[in-house]
């Protein structure tokens, strides 16, 4: 079973990022050479999916200090925090990016005044890098797992917005649950939600399943309550940008509907998300900054007004599932099961 398509590659001396708003009609990779460039790249959703987000923060970071390392040799960390700063305010609700230049804070502290930063931070960002794409691994392996302890096999789930290769390092996450799944015949066919505004659904999801010769049927996101009611579907599978220490977890606008949909109709909600993406000083999902986006994606799509001009719009691109409506959380650390305060504490601190 391949890892996906790799849209976030290192190349010798600067970042080249897939870009993921021109999927599928065109395969594009950007060149990012400095780390504002990488920034715009988070803020433009030329990569986007939390995992991902991070990633690619942690190779700007790299670019930053490289440049000013050259440009003022020994005083380089002094120069470094409006290029941080740049990072950190691309996207505000996946947690991974913080997590992610925390990481690489954390190593630039380490570091010798005098020593060219280049080659350990690209070392640290690459071990985030490779180390996403192993934990989405063992989160597949553990989310089929259990998703095979609970129905008659195998049966379609459903899942909304794009987890895979293209949202992380590579696999993916609840998207890597549905490859594990496949390959060992326990998920047989997945729904993908369309995921209006951005259609990450129906660009990028149904793109890498049929890739994998994964059957996939693509439903606008109002289908839902009528594709469960059918009944083969057994599990609603997604993942997540943040997920608060009471279990609470955002993730892409529609998210939380369909966990509404699924309790309605006893099926399975399972969360699939690394440690990075879980927030332990939030106590809840209230405090998770919910971004807002251009009124424009959601009365336009590629250019093409849908409204009348002017309409006012609102543009929330995350929302909250309350603890009590997931079964499940993934993580590589383990599995959390009816998540509480008490068992998200006692797996992730
Ligand atoms: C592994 S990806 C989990 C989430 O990041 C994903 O479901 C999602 O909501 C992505 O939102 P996006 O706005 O496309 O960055």
């Amino acid at each position: 079973m391949s890892s996906g398509v790799e849209a976030i590659k290192w190349e010798s001396d600067h970042l080249e990022l897939l870009d993921q708003r021109l999927l599928p009609g065109q395969e594009v990779f950007i060149t990012c050479n400095t780390s504002s460039e990488t920034a715009s790249a988070i803020t433009e959703m030329v990569v986007r999916g939390a995992p991902a987000i991070g990633v690619s923060a942690a190779y700007g970071v790299v670019l930053a200090c490289r440049d000013a390392y050259d440009e003022y040799s020994v005083s380089w960390k002094t120069k470094i925090d409006a290029a941080l700063n740049e990072l950190a305010n691309s996207r505000p609700t996946a947690v991974n990016l913080f997590w992610a230049l925390d990481r690489m804070k954390r190593l630039i502290e380490s570091l010798p005044d005098q020593q060219n930063p280049t080659v350990a931070l690209l070392n640290e960002a690459k071990n985030i890098h490779n180390e996403d794409v192993d934990a989405n691994k063992l989160m597949g392996k553990l989310g089929a797992e259990l998703m095979a302890e609970s129905a008659d096999l195998p049966f379609s789930v459903i899942t909304h917005c794009n987890t895979g290769s293209l949202a992380t390092g590579g696999y993916g996450t609840a998207l890597g649950v549905i490859r594990h799944g496949w390959k060992h015949r326990i998920i047989n066919h997945v729904y993908a939600d369309e995921t209006r505004p951005w259609l990450q659904g129906a660009r990028l999801t149904a793109w890498e399943l049929q890739r994998d010769g994964i059957p996939v049927t693509l439903n606008a996101d109002s289908a839902a309550a009528h594709i469960m009611k059918q009944g083969d579907v057994k599990w609603v599978v997604v993942g997540a940008d943040r997920i608060t220490a009471n279990g609470d977890a955002a993730n892409k606008i529609g998210t939380y509907s369909l966990a509404v949909l699924a309790r309605y109709h006893g099926i399975k909600f399972m969360v699939v998300a690394p440690s990075s993406t879980v927030d332990m000083s939030l106590s809840s999902g209230d405090l998770i900054p919910i971004e807002e986006r251009t009124a424009e994606e959601v009365t336009t799509i590629q250019g093409i007004q849908l409204s009348p001009e002017q309409v006012d719009a609102f543009n929330p691109v995350f929302d909250v599932t309350p603890a009590e409506l997931i079964d499940a959380i993934v993580t590589e650390q383990g599995v959390v099961l009816k998540p509480t305060l008490e068992k998200m504490k006692a797996l992730l601190g």
